[in-house]
């Protein structure tokens, strides 16, 4: 399977000359930023790059940030500063340097030759992280999608900007004919990639009918569906060990969880409902995971409730509330109901809790590690389900009766 940029050499594959023993990689981040050193990106996307960097096992050398309105189209920096950026490389050992914006594949060229190291950019790193953490033969087949669609483009030799730059030197001369060896050969390639990604399609795309098999059944028999969602790390999983007495995996890393897992619940008052965990979001969601998860987000679009759960102590909270609502709403999911939680209360500061609080009066605040707050939690989702099922209807009516009423 063709990976992305880390592919067939993990951190610790290299060794240094100045010592035998394999060592973690170090990467230097680099940003763009407006004069105002505002967006993009601040202190806590940076912060938010390097979590990224240290799930895929990779220490943080140094930071560095240019104030530039627009990328250089050739080196992403300026070319003082890319000798800067080569001389900083140069001084920390760094193997890497990842760029929090997405870069082309030429600045990505551009910056390799001046720096002499790998370079990626923040979608190839999460993309790499996916890649880490798909388990199942649906989530790996989603992330081999998602790479394969971020290659695509990146094959050397593509478009027209490249058929000037590469396209000459790699088929100059070479080949016979209009076209050279090296873009027929690349021709193939491209080929080659989009009929994997038709196979790819095709296996997503049963897998998610069988899903939707199943739920149509549950829907039919009136059973409840509430999918957890929210930014990644808030502690989705953990909140669903503790309301379905599940065993979810629960890590300090971003992207655990790829995988939709469902339970059932039942209420203190007999009601039964499902509940769903699935992948979290993250600012910027790269669009090639967005198209190839589809189905897998798409879970709490047919969910009738949405738990979301949010990092309250996180500085960024509300940023990440923001970031989730525009990726459901960007999925068609922005009028499931809502039920917002304010989790890892036991971690945030009161103040900060205060803020959420008065902004989200209808949030219920819990923590998923001390369990305090959960009761609230188990009611308010008991009301919101009554709510949406009342009793009476919930025997009597299947979705095929109320389809078209108004
Ligand atoms: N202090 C504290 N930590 C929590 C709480 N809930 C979760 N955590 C921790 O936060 C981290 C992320 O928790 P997860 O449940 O894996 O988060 P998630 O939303 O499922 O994350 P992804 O699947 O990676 O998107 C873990 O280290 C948890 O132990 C909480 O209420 N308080
Ligand atoms: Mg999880």
């Amino acid at each position: 399977m063709p990976g992305t940029w880390l592919t067939g050499e993990r951190p610790g594959a290299r060794t240094h000359a100045d010592d035998t023993a394999p060592r973690q990689w170090r990467a230097i981040l680099l940003a763009l930023t407006d004069r105002d050193g505002s967006d993009p990106p601040g202190g806590g996307s940076l912060d938010e790059l390097e979590r990224l960097a240290a799930t895929d096992g990779i220490g943080v050398a140094d930071r560095m940030v240019q104030v530039r309105g627009r990328p250089d189209p050739a080196t992403y920096l300026g070319s003082g500063k890319v000798r800067e950026l080569a001389e900083l490389v140069g001084s920390r050992h760094a193997d890497v340097v990842i760029a929090d914006g997405e870069l082309t594949p030429a600045q990505v060229r551009g910056l390799e030759d001046g720096t002499g190291v790998r370079v990626v950019d923040r979608t190839g790193l999460i993309l790499d992280i996916f890649a880490e953490h798909a388990r199942s033969f649906e989530g790996k087949a989603q992330v081999e999608l998602a790479q394969l669609a971020y290659e695509l483009p990146r094959l050397r030799g593509h478009g027209r900007e490249m058929s000037r730059i590469g396209g000459g030197r790699m088929a100059g001369g070479a080949g016979t004919g209009v076209r050279g060896r090296g873009e027929m050969r690349l021709e193939i390639q491209r080929r080659h990639l989009r009929r994997r990604m038709r196979t790819l399609r095709e296996q997503v795309r049963r897998t998610a009918r069988r899903r939707e098999v199943t739920r149509r059944r549950r829907t039919r028999d009136r059973v409840p569906s509430v999918a957890i969602t929210g930014y990644t790390n808030a502690g989705k999983s953990a909140l669903l060990n503790r309301l379905a007495g599940a065993d979810a995996e629960v890590a300090d890393v971003l992207f655990a969880t790829l995988d939709p897992l469902v339970r059932q619940v039942r209420t203190p008052d007999g009601l039964t409902y499902t509940l769903t965990d699935t992948v979290g979001f993250v600012r910027r969601l790269p669009h090639q995971l967005v198209d190839a998860f589809r189905s897998t987000l798409e879970e709490v679009t047919r969910a009738d409730l949405a738990l979301h759960v949010v990092d309250a102590s996180s500085p960024q909270a509300t940023e990440h509330i923001a970031t989730v609502r525009g990726v459901l709403g960007d999925i068609g999911a922005q009028d499931v109901p809502e039920l917002l939680v304010l989790n890892k209360a036991d971690l945030a500061a009161p103040e900060q809790m205060d803020t959420l609080r008065r902004i989200h009066p209808a949030a219920v605040p819990v923590s998923a590690r001390t369990g305090e707050g959960l009761d609230d939690l188990r009611d308010a989702l008991r009301d919101r389900l009554a709510a949406l099922f009342p009793p009476d209807r919930a025997r009597t009516a299947t979705p095929a009766d109320t389809e078209g009423s108004p």
